[in-house]
């Protein structure tokens, strides 16, 4: 990439759910696979659970794209489009966003108190759109532990378990991710009910591991929960980086919670020279 000033690049996180951020607004799009390993990489890059490119967009206020630290594209990050959104608010001075994901026209909100709401759209409830492999019923996936599936733009495996704390989620959602009955493969959420509508939540991310947060998986889960008859439409969910809210309207899942701003930095042309 021809680019003797660098790259320049912000980082963010919601609830530790960590992206790098590069916009090409204005620009061609400048992420590879290549990119965004090498980034991803905790050691040698920046190190992030997804990359986010924001481009331009003809009928919304910018679009957005995800990769994951293996390289693979992701069609949906929830918390990536909340910490992107609050980036865009703050330098539009806008309170509501329309943008475009690989799943369609989403849309955000800066509520009174702050926080920032995306609807993730609604969720993707028969076998083919999820995907999974052959006709099976998603709300009793023939699994041991009987998950359900659930898209959000990206494929979700629920486990509803007594307790999500004692739960092996590497050992597990390893061999989940890459199960025949996945044919993108899939990121995978362990759950347990810890009160009237609340849950807590474990996340294996495809083509990421183990994330403190993942947005997409948080309202797959709440929608599988309302689904098997454990919890209303609006949850609050634990994970192991705080706190969102989850609410499935009529017009699709809403999530809600907090973002943070980390630094921005610029990545060297020999960086990017040896990406070449
Ligand atoms: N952390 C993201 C989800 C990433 C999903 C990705 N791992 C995939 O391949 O679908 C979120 O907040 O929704």
């Amino acid at each position: 990439m021809d680019a003797p000033d660098g790259l320049p690049f912000c980082k963010m996180h919601g609830l530790g759910n960590d992206f790098v951020i590069i916009d090409s607004r204005g620009r061609g799009a400048v992420v590879t696979p290549a990119l965004a390993r090498a980034l991803g990489d905790r050691n040698r890059g920046v190190g992030f659970d997804q990359l986010a490119e924001i481009r331009d967009a003809q009928d919304a206020d910018f679009a957005l794209d995800f990769w994951n630290s293996d390289g693979s594209r992701a069609g949906a990050c929830g918390n990536a489009s909340r910490c992107v959104s609050d980036l865009v608010m703050r330098q539009s001075g806008m309170e509501a966003l329309r943008f475009v994901t690989a799943r369609g026209d989403l849309q955000a909100v800066r509520r009174a108190d702050g926080l920032v709401s995306v609807n993730m759209g609604p969720p993707q409830r028969n076998w083919q759109e999820i995907p999974l492999a052959r006709a099976v019923d998603p709300l009793h996936l023939p699994l041991a532990g009987d998950p359900v599936a659930v898209g959000m733009g990206n494929p979700h495996c629920v486990f509803f378990v007594p307790d999500a704390g004692a739960v092996d989620v590497a050992g597990l959602g390893a061999a989940v991710e890459t199960d025949t009955l996945f044919p993108e493969r899939t990121n995978v959420e362990f759950a347990s009910l810890t009160g009237p509508d609340h849950l807590r939540m474990r996340v294996w991310e495809r083509g990421t591991g183990i994330t403190l947060a993942c947005g997409s998986g948080a309202c797959a889960t709440a929608v599988a929960a309302h689904l098997r008859g454990l919890t209303g439409r609006r949850v609050v969910m634990d994970v192991d980086g705080g706190r969102l809210e989850i609410d499935w309207r009529e017009d699709g899942v809403w999530m809600t919670g907090p973002v943070a701003h980390v630094f921005e930095g610029r990545l060297s042309p020999e960086f990017l020279q040896a990406l070449a």
